[in-house]
């Protein structure tokens, strides 16, 4: 199995935010979490990416326990994420925000930018090499010296792509992509995730947006309250009872 979580579980305080969550994530697959607001979707990404430490269970990545793994470390194994609110350096470039990204697989420190070594300079250049690489597969070449402050919601949304894609990863967690930008802007950034699984990129993402989901997803689970209470491909879901009424319910074409 490629990603799987087994018994993982989230407790703050008396809340339990994630329940026991037994999950199988697909190679070359778009996974899609779904779920009622504070179903316990973003605290799972946060566990599986080591924004948060699991109160039980286990993450396992390509065979290997990354249970305890500090984010950069799962970082580096190839697991990349984006957040609800894209943070942008809003006084950079687009092009420099997304630079950032691939400083993780260089291994310049501060005396090689200090001193300005070959090193630094050759590794600098790489990093842009690949910002532009990142910056064309997104759509973004022709706004890569414009402020981010002067970009668009939509365009944010790329440029967050881009920077998880700089980070060259396997598979790229997507928290909430669609969320703030209108039906032809969603249709776009559908047809980008196609194109990542494309490329071999696998994608796991969080969406309140059921049409795009039902249409774009290969598997999906449904959370409520921390709880899986469904998993399965669209069809399956959309005909499941439990989902129907814990969730769906009079909210189906949402
Ligand atoms: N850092 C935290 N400290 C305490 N409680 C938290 C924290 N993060 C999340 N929670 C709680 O955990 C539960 C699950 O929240 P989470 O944000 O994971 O849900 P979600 O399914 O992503 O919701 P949404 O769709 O609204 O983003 C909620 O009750 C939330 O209030």
């Amino acid at each position: 199995m490629f990603l799987e979580t087994k018994n993982v579980t989230k407790k703050f305080g008396g809340l339990v935010a994630v329940n026991n969550v037994d999950f199988s994530i697909e190679k070359g697959k778009v996974n899609a979490i779904i779920g009622p607001n504070g179903a316990g979707k973003s605290t799972f990404f946060n566990l599986v990416s080591g924004t948060y430490p699991l109160s039980s269970g286990q993450v396992i990545y390509k065979g290997k326990d990354i249970t305890r793994l500090p984010p950069n470390k799962i970082a580096k194994l190839g697991i990349a994420r984006t957040f609800q609110t894209t943070n942008l350096f809003e006084k950079s470039t687009v092009l420099d925000n997304v630079i950032v990204g691939h400083r993780l697989r260089t291994k310049s420190n501060l005396i090689d930018a200090i001193l300005r070594t070959k090193r630094f300079k050759r590794e600098e250049q790489k990093c842009r090499e690949k910002a532009m690489e990142v910056l064309e597969f997104v759509g973004l070449t022709g706004i890569a010296d414009k402020m981010a402050a002067n970009v668009t919601q939509e365009e944010k949304k790329r440029v967050a792509f881009a920077l998880a894609l700089a980070t060259d990863p396997e598979i790229v967690f997507l928290d909430e992509p669609a969320a703030g930008i209108n039906p032809d802007e969603t249709e776009g950034l559908a047809e980008l995730m196609r194109k990542m699984v494309e490329n071999g990129i696998t994608v796991c993402l969080i969406e309140h947006k059921m049409q795009m989901i039902m249409k774009l997803a290969d598997h999906i689970m449904v959370l409520n309250y921390g709880e899986k209470i469904a998993e399965g491909t669209p069809e399956e879901i959309m005909n499941n009872q439990t989902v129907i009424e814990a969730y769906l319910g009079g909210d189906a074409s949402a």
